[in-house]
């Protein structure tokens, strides 16, 4: 099982981290559309949403991953990664993969709350609840037919599934628990 981390910019190395002790095989980085050869998995990740996604289209990477992703290449997105995944982005007439059918907002915590930590309940994770560590975090404020909410934080949607696609607000990859990171590669033992 080989998973690729995009790695523009953002929490790069700590996902590499997180995917490893979830048990993956190979991880690599990608940077080039060349590095997606043979993924069964990609990893979008949190940052800033903008610049990744300036990059992308720099990097000739935009298409290249929406091909992947509409052939059911299963993608996690946290964070930036969850907007760049969705289809629709409120207050903005233009979307990155737009491959998601979802509508998020950008920073929908408000000031005081623009960076903390809250446990979660997410569907699909046994036992205790989720730390989550929201930064600038994007919340979902619709969902398609096809999207399945698994957690939510004062009513707002903040982790959702769509068949191979796996998006959440928050960013798993800076607590030492994996069970979301080993939940995206059940995902991935899936669909091979
Ligand atoms: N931690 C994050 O990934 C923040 C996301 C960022 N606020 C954006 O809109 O892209």
């Amino acid at each position: 099982m080989k998973i690729g981390v995009l790695a523009l910019q953002g929490a790069v190395i700590e996902h590499i981290k997180s995917l490893q002790q979830a048990g993956a095989d190979e991880v690599v980085t990608v940077k080039r559309k060349e590095d997606l050869q043979g993924l069964d998995g990609l990893v979008l990740p949190g940052g800033e949403s903008t610049t990744i996604g300036k990059l992308m289209n720099q990097y000739d990477l935009m298409n290249p991953i929406r091909e992947m992703a509409q052939a059911g290449t299963p993608m996690f997105g946290t964070c930036a990664g969850l907007i760049l995944l969705a289809g629709r982005i409120h207050g903005q007439d233009w979307v990155h993969l737009g491959i998601m059918d979802i509508l998020v907002d950008r920073n929908s915590f408000g000031r005081q709350r623009e960076s903390f930590e809250t446990d979660l309940k997410v569907k699909g994770i046994e036992g205790e609840p989720y730390r989550a560590v929201f930064i600038r975090a994007p919340h979902i404020m619709e969902v398609g037919d096809q999207v399945e909410v698994l957690s939510t934080y004062q009513d707002r949607i903040v982790a959702a599934r769509q068949g191979h696609l796996l998006g959440a607000s928050f960013h798993p990859e800076l607590t030492d628990d994996v069970r979301l990171h080993q939940y995206f590669l059940d995902m991935v033992r899936e669909t091979r």
